[in-house]
């Protein structure tokens, strides 16, 4: 198996921790915030501008990229990597998420999820076998098990009996990847209930995989219950392999996680807001499509040393966003994503120097969110 993690430095005051994943692909410095491309394309930006960002891996999807244009398709074009131009780790998520999230779901048995596309109401299934045959397609560096995410809330019951299909799942996974190159990680599911997330991180260690992702949060729970879901689950993970938090999140809930010894993200925030004109800022969010900012003609974050912060305004930023204008949704996503990249670099560093609480303390100081 060529995918490695490597614990670097544990913080000295807190679980926050510096580590190296080395997939197939390239290595991935931890802990790392993980751009995402729903259509085999991080909206906007092209590979080398996200090279240029500091981007190490990129997230992509098995529910969209299956439906189109079709993981045959992408399958003849040589896998993912070549037909997106994309030469470094990809992650793709096993397409269960947007099941339940995208399509008007029709039912989940035991074998797996009948669906409705969301493209076209067409009839479709999809199982751990298929969810693994589609992401073997995509030829992706890291692959995520076929799992529930239940909806929240969701009672306790329904909650223990979903989890104990998703380890059945992960079993299925993982069985279907013995033989190939790509990282199956497992996903820890037991909703809000310390003594559901401890079987399901048990149980799936018993199967064991290279990595373990905590799923079921960010779906609507309040903000302190994802953190003490987090504070009672990810000491019960092992130290050794990665942490990664799906679908995660701002830049204080990526501190707030890193802080707790996470050590990957994902979320389609950066790259959606900014399609909006929203775009953060060292001292919080700002939406520069306001009125207020036609005559600003500073920087989108005065502390900022990114390619968009160094050459544009806001004042110009805005009239691009509202004229509706590409180059308008490039610039807010380039930057977008180039802080969060950077936040996640700033927070290596610190905890490297095990100055991490001395890092949160200042970030919280200035980002009135
Ligand atoms: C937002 N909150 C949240 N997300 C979650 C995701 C998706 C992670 N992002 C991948 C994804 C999802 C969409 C949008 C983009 C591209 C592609 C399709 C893959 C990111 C999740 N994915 C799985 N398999 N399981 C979860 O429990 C889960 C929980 C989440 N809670
Ligand atoms: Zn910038």
């Amino acid at each position: 198996m060529s995918f490695n993690f490597e614990l670097l430095h544990q913080e000295k005051e807190t679980a926050a921790r510096v580590g190296k994943i080395t997939t197939v692909h390239g290595e991935i410095e931890t802990p790392i915030f993980m751009p995402v491309g729903t259509q085999a394309t991080v909206k906007s930006m092209t590979p080398e501008e996200l090279w240029e960002i500091g981007s190490q891996i990129i997230l992509a999807n098995t529910y969209h990229l299956y439906l189109r244009p079709g993981s045959k398709l992408i399958a003849e074009a040589g896998g993912l990597h070549e037909f997106m131009h994309w030469d470094g780790p990809i992650l793709t998520d096993s397409g269960g998420f947007q099941v339940f999230s995208l399509s008007d779901l029709n039912e989940i048995t035991e074998e797996g999820v009948y669906f409705r596309s969301h493209l076209d109401g067409s009839k479709h299934f999809i199982s751990p076998e298929i969810s693994m045959e589609i992401q073997r397609d995509l030829g992706s560096d890291i692959v995520m098990a076929f799992d529930e995410c239940p909806p929240h809330p969701a009672d306790y019951d329904y909650l223990a009996k979903s989890l104990e299909m998703t380890i059945r799942w992960a079993e299925r996974c993982k069985k279907e990847m013995q033989d190939t190159e790509q990282a199956l990680f497992g996903i820890v599911q037991g909703g809000v209930y310390r003594d559901l997330r401890k079987a399901s991180v048990e149980a799936l260690l018993d199967i064991g995989f290279p990595g373990y992702a905590i799923g079921g949060l960010s779906v609507g729970e309040k903000k302190e219950e994802m953190l003490e879901v987090l504070d009672f689950t990810v000491p019960v993970m092992p130290e050794d392999k990665p942490r990664y938090l799906m679908g995660v999140g701002t830049p204080e809930d990526l501190l707030e996680g890193v802080k707790r010894g996470i050590d990957m993200f994902d979320c389609v925030l950066p790259t959606r807001i900014a399609r909006h004109g929203a775009v953060f800022t060292s001292h919080g969010r700002i939406t520069v499509r306001n009125a207020e900012y036609a005559r600003d003609f500073t920087p989108l974050d005065d502390e900022c040393d990114c390619y968009v912060c160094q050459n544009y305004t806001r004042g110009y930023i805005r009239h691009l966003i509202k004229r509706n204008e590409i180059l308008g949704a490039r610039l807010t996503t380039y930057h977008n994503l180039y802080f969060l990249i950077n936040l996640m670099e700033e927070m290596r560093d610190a905890i490297q120097r095990d100055r991490f609480m001395e890092f949160y303390r200042k970030f919280y100081q200035k980002y009135k969110i």
